[in-house]
Protein backbone atom coordinates (compact mmCIF):
# COMPACT_ATOMS: atom_id res chain seq x y z
CA UNK A 1 0.00 0.00 0.00
CA UNK A 2 3.20 2.17 0.76
CA UNK A 3 5.02 1.20 -2.13
CA UNK A 4 3.41 0.29 -5.46
CA UNK A 5 0.96 3.25 -5.61
CA UNK A 6 3.14 6.11 -5.28
CA UNK A 7 4.47 6.01 -8.56
CA UNK A 8 8.19 5.16 -7.16
CA UNK A 9 8.00 0.83 -8.50
CA UNK A 10 10.99 1.44 -11.09
CA UNK A 11 13.54 3.52 -8.87
CA UNK A 12 16.87 1.73 -8.21
CA UNK A 13 16.48 -1.12 -5.65
CA UNK A 14 18.66 0.77 -2.97
CA UNK A 15 16.84 3.92 -3.49
CA UNK A 16 13.37 1.56 -2.80
CA UNK A 17 15.44 -0.04 -0.24
CA UNK A 18 16.23 3.44 1.72
CA UNK A 19 12.74 5.20 0.60
CA UNK A 20 11.17 2.06 2.60
CA UNK A 21 13.08 1.92 5.75
CA UNK A 22 12.19 5.75 6.15
CA UNK A 23 8.63 5.18 5.37
CA UNK A 24 8.59 2.16 8.08
CA UNK A 25 10.01 5.02 10.57
CA UNK A 26 7.46 7.21 9.55
CA UNK A 27 4.69 4.26 10.08
CA UNK A 28 6.10 4.12 13.40
CA UNK A 29 5.82 7.73 14.06
CA UNK A 30 2.50 8.33 12.91
CA UNK A 31 1.52 5.23 15.28
CA UNK A 32 2.97 6.77 17.94
CA UNK A 33 1.33 10.04 17.53
CA UNK A 34 -1.90 8.93 17.74
CA UNK A 35 -1.41 7.38 20.44
CA UNK A 36 -0.09 10.03 22.03
CA UNK A 37 -3.26 11.77 21.00
CA UNK A 38 -5.75 9.64 22.13
CA UNK A 39 -3.91 9.93 25.52
CA UNK A 40 -4.11 13.70 25.25
CA UNK A 41 -7.84 13.56 24.85
CA UNK A 42 -8.33 11.45 27.76
CA UNK A 43 -6.97 13.47 30.00
CA UNK A 44 -9.11 16.62 28.18
CA UNK A 45 -12.17 14.46 28.72
CA UNK A 46 -11.59 14.27 32.12
CA UNK A 47 -10.68 18.09 32.35
CA UNK A 48 -13.92 18.38 30.46
CA UNK A 49 -15.94 16.71 32.83
CA UNK A 50 -14.62 18.26 35.86
CA UNK A 51 -14.98 21.71 34.64
CA UNK A 52 -18.51 20.79 33.09
CA UNK A 53 -19.33 19.56 37.35
CA UNK A 54 -18.10 23.03 38.96
CA UNK A 55 -19.20 25.27 36.36
CA UNK A 56 -16.15 26.20 34.98
CA UNK A 57 -15.74 27.53 31.42
CA UNK A 58 -14.57 25.43 28.59
CA UNK A 59 -12.02 27.39 27.64
CA UNK A 60 -9.09 28.89 29.28
CA UNK A 61 -6.97 31.31 26.93
CA UNK A 62 -4.39 32.30 30.17
CA UNK A 63 -3.67 28.22 30.14
CA UNK A 64 -3.49 27.94 26.63
CA UNK A 65 -0.97 31.04 25.86
CA UNK A 66 1.37 29.46 28.60
CA UNK A 67 1.40 26.43 26.46
CA UNK A 68 2.03 28.11 23.08
CA UNK A 69 4.67 30.10 24.87
CA UNK A 70 6.37 26.94 26.00
CA UNK A 71 5.45 24.71 22.84
CA UNK A 72 6.90 27.92 21.10
CA UNK A 73 10.35 27.30 22.73
CA UNK A 74 10.41 23.71 22.65
CA UNK A 75 9.78 23.62 18.96
CA UNK A 76 13.07 26.02 18.32
CA UNK A 77 15.23 23.75 20.74
CA UNK A 78 13.97 20.81 18.36
CA UNK A 79 14.49 22.37 14.65
CA UNK A 80 10.63 22.58 14.37
CA UNK A 81 9.16 25.93 12.77
CA UNK A 82 6.93 26.98 16.27
CA UNK A 83 5.13 28.52 13.81
CA UNK A 84 3.92 25.24 12.67
CA UNK A 85 3.55 23.87 16.20
CA UNK A 86 1.63 26.86 17.26
CA UNK A 87 -0.75 26.31 14.62
CA UNK A 88 -1.17 21.97 15.76
CA UNK A 89 -1.31 23.16 19.37
CA UNK A 90 -4.25 26.07 18.07
CA UNK A 91 -5.88 23.37 16.54
CA UNK A 92 -6.02 20.53 19.15
CA UNK A 93 -6.91 22.57 21.83
CA UNK A 94 -9.87 23.86 19.25
CA UNK A 95 -11.21 20.38 19.22
CA UNK A 96 -11.16 19.85 22.85
CA UNK A 97 -13.19 22.89 23.79
CA UNK A 98 -15.81 21.69 21.19
CA UNK A 99 -15.55 18.28 23.80
CA UNK A 100 -15.98 20.67 26.41
CA UNK A 101 -18.64 22.79 25.65
CA UNK A 102 -21.02 19.64 24.90
CA UNK A 103 -19.67 18.01 27.95
CA UNK A 104 -20.92 21.18 29.81
CA UNK A 105 -24.08 21.37 27.72
CA UNK A 106 -25.18 17.59 28.17
CA UNK A 107 -23.98 17.75 31.95
CA UNK A 108 -26.85 21.10 32.06
CA UNK A 109 -29.46 19.12 30.51
CA UNK A 110 -29.32 16.20 32.77
CA UNK A 111 -29.66 18.62 35.60
CA UNK A 112 -32.17 20.31 34.53
CA UNK A 113 -33.95 16.55 33.46
CA UNK A 114 -33.04 15.75 37.08
CA UNK A 115 -32.10 18.18 39.54
CA UNK A 116 -31.63 16.45 42.28
CA UNK A 117 -29.10 13.78 40.47
CA UNK A 118 -31.27 11.33 42.00
CA UNK A 119 -30.51 7.69 40.22
CA UNK A 120 -33.00 6.25 38.07
CA UNK A 121 -34.94 3.40 39.64
CA UNK A 122 -33.75 -0.15 38.72
CA UNK A 123 -36.43 -2.61 36.66
CA UNK A 124 -35.57 -5.87 38.23
C1 LIG B 1 -7.69 21.08 28.85
C2 LIG B 1 -8.11 22.30 29.22
O1 LIG B 1 -9.11 22.98 28.53
C3 LIG B 1 -8.86 23.75 27.36
C4 LIG B 1 -7.98 22.99 26.45
C5 LIG B 1 -6.62 23.07 26.59
C6 LIG B 1 -5.73 22.03 25.98
O2 LIG B 1 -6.21 21.25 25.13
O3 LIG B 1 -4.55 21.98 26.35
C7 LIG B 1 -6.06 24.12 27.34
C8 LIG B 1 -6.83 25.08 27.92
C9 LIG B 1 -8.31 25.11 27.78
O4 LIG B 1 -8.68 26.12 26.88
C10 LIG B 1 -7.59 22.96 30.42
O5 LIG B 1 -8.18 23.98 30.85
O6 LIG B 1 -6.59 22.49 30.98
Amino acid sequence: MTTSSTGTKDVDPAVREELDRLRDSIDNIDAAVVHMLAERFKCTQQVGRLKAEHRLPPADPAREARQITRLRTLAENAKLDPAFAEKFLNFIIAEVIRHHERIADDTTKSSVSNPTGTPAPTTD
